[in-house]
């Protein structure tokens, strides 16, 4: 007798869920509800670590910073339309900085929303997220994931790295398929970051400029960071014994401490270098848009620029030596053409630089040494700086503005990828979403440096940090404000606008979720209670009580600020 056998099936959560293991997807940021909650339940019964967040944008900010660590696209599920909206963000600000990110959002059904008939939550998510991201596609058929997830994970990776949007409207996940069709239409991605190697001729005119340079100067940027092309680019430096300048998130790729950093001689090289090596840095606001009287006399540099976006050569001003292509492929064309025939860099540059390295560092040294109550910034962050030097694999978090500014400046950095702040744009609120992924992701313990005002926008997720009793140890400079605690309303009604309340303990939010809350008041007890959370890697908040008077308004950028010439009468 024929008994009859039901065929096997499959719908679209297994499929979604059997997409991103099939490409190596681990862990999923996000916040439960309709559609995605059961998406969210199956993933984490199949072995996908999901890490659920108070707030979609720490969730999206969390899954930016792990595609910055891991070179695969950190992915953030979200709800539909507002949970869609709190994670477009990060989304945007993943984008911006080529951190490779999947934002997975649950949707309303296409014929409601393209009726406007008002559905539960009803937007147009894909719409709506294209002018934000790098790329957004929408699955409208369960046999479609395969496909829709490989093109958002290529797009998300290749070429220039960045966020991607994929838009799943709640339907799609209950469609059932034939397993074994269902199996057939998943997609594993085969080299989804192809190297791009560098033309020959490109090679040649940029080391050409390169040799004949009489003051050259290397440019270190996150997109160097990012390539893990570690050794070759230290080979780089050490070989030509070119010095370098690292921007921000590129610090650590060689040791703070090298002796060809020209860090501490900042403005002298950008002033008068006269070949730059624009190495995964933008000529953007960052560095004055490569314009103007930091940069010395017009006309009196050569840029070489090695991207992998072409469209970002001439962007601010003219490459002379446009080098398109991976870092890695590149560097490693480069220490090729750096042999016997290389001339080495003239000794009066590198003495110059050096005479100029040590006068700044013996100055900084000067406002590093107080020990006492109430902490200046400096003072504070000499305690961190020690930190880090005793403990260089640990990953540092850091946002605010002198909290941010004057921290770049001080605490050295020894390994790469241990940077990790505000990026191009200088969101606030990365802070805690960073702090949970670099744990997560990398298992190191996590010191994240706040102003008490950064720290506000995404403090809630201190309890997703003991929920998962990751290894953050979160020092919040307290200076009682936004960028100072000083300001009065001249009517005397309300507080100023950029104070908060006097004295105030982030600590004691700590303790309310079971991690460890310290005040410290002096630079000695703020080393010791740093070094004993990163000794316990329990969760650990550190209130740390700074003077309100130190610091001062926008911390190095306040001269963006428009100030108002009239004063009313
Ligand atoms: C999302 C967002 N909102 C507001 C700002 C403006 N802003 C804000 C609100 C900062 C906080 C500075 O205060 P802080 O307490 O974090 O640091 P310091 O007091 O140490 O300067 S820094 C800065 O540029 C921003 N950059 N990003
Ligand atoms: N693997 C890579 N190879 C080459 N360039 C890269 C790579 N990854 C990212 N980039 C480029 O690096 C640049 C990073 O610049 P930016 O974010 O301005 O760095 P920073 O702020 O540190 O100066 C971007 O233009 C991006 O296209
Ligand atoms: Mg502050």
């Amino acid at each position: 007798p024929q008994i009859d056998v039901e065929p096997e099936l499959t719908d679209g959560f297994h499929l979604v869920i059997d997409a991103l293991k099939l490409n190596g997807i681990e862990t999923i940021y996000g916040v439960p509800g309709i559609p995605i909650t059961d998406l969210g339940r199956m993933a984490q019964a199949e072995g996908i670590r999901v890490i659920s967040f108070r707030h979609e944008q720490n969730a999206g900010n969390a899954a930016a910073i792990a595609g910055f660590l891991t070179k695969k696209p950190g992915v953030c599920l979200t709800v539909s339309a507002p949970g869609f909206l709190n994670g477009l963000t990060a989304l945007a600000n993943a984008t911006t900085n080529c951190f490779p990110m999947i934002l997975i959002s649950g949707s309303s059904e296409r014929e409601i929303v393209d009726l406007q008939q008002g559905d539960y939550e009803e937007m147009d998510q894909l719409a709506i997220a294209k002018p934000l991201c790098k790329a957004a596609f929408r699955v409208l058929h369960a046999e479609d994931i395969g496909i829709g997830v490989a093109r958002a994970i290529r797009a998300a990776v290749s070429g220039r790295p960045g966020g991607v949007y994929l838009d799943l409207p709640a339907k799609l996940f209950s469609q059932v398929i034939d397993a074994a069709k269902g199996e057939r239409s998943l997609v594993k991605v085969i080299d989804a970051a192809p190297e791009q190697i560098p033309a020959p001729s490109a090679v040649k005119r940029a080391l050409d400029l390169l040799k004949g340079a009489k003051r050259p100067l290397i440019i270190l940027g996150k997109g160097a960071a990012y390539a893990q092309a570690d050794d070759e680019i230290r080979e780089l430096v050490e070989r030509s014994g070119i010095p370098y300048i690292p921007m921000s998130m590129a610090k650590g790729l060689l040791p703070d401490t090298h002796p060809l950093s020209a860090g501490a001689a900042r403005s002298t090289v950008l002033k008068d270098s006269d070949v730059v090596l624009l190495l995964g840095a933008r000529l953007n606001w960052l560095l004055s848009h490569g314009k103007g009287k930091q940069w010395g006399e017009p006309g009196s540099k050569k840029f070489i620029q090695v991207d992998i976006e072409p469209r970002e050569m001439d962007s601010n001003v003219e490459i002379a030596a446009p080098l398109v292509g991976d870092i890695g492929s590149v560097v490693k064309t480069l220490l090729a053409g750096i042999d016997s025939s290389w001339p080495g860099v003239p000794a009066d540059w590198t003495s110059t630089i050096n005479a100029k390295k040590d006068a700044n560092i013996a100055k900084m040294a000067a406002k590093l040494g107080k020990n006492a109550a109430p902490m200046d910034f400096h003072g504070a962050l000499r305690a961190l700086r020690d930190v880090i030097k005793e403990r260089p694999d640990a990953i540092l978090v850091n946002e605010g503005a002198n909290t941010l500014d004057l921290a770049r400046g001080v605490i050295d950095m020894y390994q790469p990828r241990k940077r990790l702040d505000v990026g191009t744009w200088g969101v606030m609120g990365i802070g805690m979403g960073f702090a949970i992924a670099a744990a997560v992701e990398t298992g190191k313990p996590v010191l994240a440096v706040e102003g008490d005002s950064a720290f506000g926008f995404s403090g809630m997720e201190v309890e997703t940090i003991c929920r998962y009793n990751l290894p953050v140890c979160i020092v919040i400079f307290n200076n009682n404000g936004i960028y100072r605690g000083t300001d009065v309303d001249p009517t005397g009604r309300d507080p100023g606008t950029t104070v908060f309340v006097p004295g105030s303990r982030y600590d004691k939010m700590m303790e309310a979720f079971g991690g460890v809350g310290v005040n410290v008041t002096t630079p000695d007890e703020l080393k010791r209670a740093v070094d004993a959370a990163m000794d316990s890697g329990k969760p650990t908040l550190i209130n740390a009580e700074i003077d309100p008077e130190a610091g001062s308004e926008s911390g190095n950028i306040g001269s963006l600020n428009p100030q108002s010439v009239v004063k009313k009468k």
